[in-house]
């Protein structure tokens, strides 16, 4: 087993990894998780977030390794998903006397609802002193649960950052600098696209309560640790909690008998033609949480579905529907709805309706095809597309 590590002078990485999870809540996770929880050995020992329930050993082990984990005198739960406060109930059985805090109100309430244990309640701004060092609490509210906050450390400038800045990442290597970048990065986005991404207005606060602060390390509770290239992370926050968009397109369908796909091909050309970086995605052969990450900072949103039996094929309406959960600033976006018909275009329709409550920006009626399209057809959808881009960049 990977030893626990000293990130930081008496600060300790004391988590799990778990190298086979692969669909985490919904989302995929092909390069696996760890569950960060972090040791600070001053005056008051203090254990800041736990692990997933089925982590416990791993997570007992490794804070054994550098002190015995009934001395723990303060524990501090930033959020009590249970990928973070699973193991509370173990810890609280080896150390009952350690105190627990977590947010005032949502907080407290949900240690007590998920494990019947009483926390301390802090607010935003409140200190707690642990001997050499002083941790500040920071609330952030619905990043991405009502309970989060985040814990700073003044001595180590370690900001524990709980859910925002992570990755899903399994890796015996514990920073940013010691793991390949792009990986890293990649998955940073996907994790902010499927988790973080309705939040991105309070995320946005929270982002300025963290520029305030000397930062050696951001170290949150899944992934590696940000300390080499915490400007790289914190320009991706700024971009992705704005809603910034790229000039880039996603084309997202799915096709029986092709003539939806050809619908989506030709669109694609279309964008590829006028200079603009182009995706064409078949619902069927990628998984709605990597759409997402395509789709968080594309510009131009083209969804076609054919119609099955008077409705939108039922992959198609999965992706709409986690998307409309995820995406809330649409209307900066620019959506196509598509799709082949053959006697009613109930498929194409519902597909527009979805992209219409999404709130997307969409300048034209959905364009249904009856049948297979014909050159003359795909040349229209062409033009069609042509004209959205002109539009939108004039
Ligand atoms: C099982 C099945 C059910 C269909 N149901 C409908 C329908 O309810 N309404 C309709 O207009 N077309 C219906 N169609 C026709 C398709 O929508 C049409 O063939 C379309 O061109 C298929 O597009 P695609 O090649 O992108 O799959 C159905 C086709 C199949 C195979």
């Amino acid at each position: 087993m990977l030893n626990a590590i000293e990130i930081s002078p008496k600060v300790w990485w004391v988590g799990g990894i778990d190298w086979n999870e692969r669909l985490f809540h919904g989302y995929t996770t092909e390069a696996g998780i760890t569950y960060n929880a972090y040791l600070i050995m001053d005056e008051k020992i203090t254990l800041i977030d736990t692990c997933k329930a089925t982590f416990s050993n791993e997570l007992v082990q490794r804070i054994s390794q550098v002190v015995d984990p009934a001395k723990i005198d303060v524990v501090i739960t930033n959020h009590v998903e249970m990928d973070h406060s699973g193991s509370l109930p173990v810890i609280h059985k080896i150390a009952p006397n350690a105190q627990i805090y977590a947010s005032a109100g949502a907080g407290v309430n949900e240690v007590k609802a998920h494990f019947g244990i009483e926390a301390t309640p802090v607010k935003s701004g409140d200190t707690l002193n642990i001997g050499e060092r002083t941790l500040t609490f920071v609330t952030t509210p619905m990043v991405h649960w009502p309970d989060n906050m985040v814990t700073y450390s003044d001595v180590d400038q370690i900001l524990f950052s709980n859910d925002a800045f992570g990755q899903h990442y399994a890796t015996t290597k514990r920073f940013d600098d010691e793991n390949d970048l792009c990986e890293i990065m990649k998955q940073a986005k996907k994790y902010y696209a499927n988790i973080v991404w309705p939040y991105g207005m309070q995320a946005h606060k929270a982002l300025e309560a963290v520029k305030g602060l000397e930062l050696k390390m951001i170290a949150p509770s899944h992934g590696c640790i940000w300390r080499s290239h915490i400007d790289k992370i914190l320009e991706k926050y700024e971009a992705w909690t704005t809603y910034q968009t790229e000039e880039k397109a996603v084309v997202v369908f799915d096709s029986m008998w092709h003539s939806t796909e050809m619908m989506a091909r030709e669109i694609c050309d279309s964008f590829i033609a006028e200079g603009i970086s182009a995706k064409l995605i078949d619902v069927k052969a990628s998984h709605i949480s990597d759409i997402m990450t395509d789709l968080c900072d594309a510009r131009y949103v083209a969804v076609g579905s054919p119609t099955l039996n008077s409705n939108m094929l039922p992959t198609v309406a999965s992706f709409l529907t986690y998307m409309r959960g995820l995406s809330p600033k649409n209307d900066q976006r620019i959506g196509l709805a598509f799709g082949s018909y053959g006697w009613a275009p109930l498929g194409p329709k519902q597909v527009y309706e979805e992209l219409e409550k999404a709130k997307f920006n969409l300048p034209v009626p959905v364009i249904t095809q009856q049948w297979i399209p014909s050159e003359e057809n795909l040349a229209e959808l062409q033009a069609t597309v042509k004209k959205i881009i002109e539009d939108a960049r004039a």
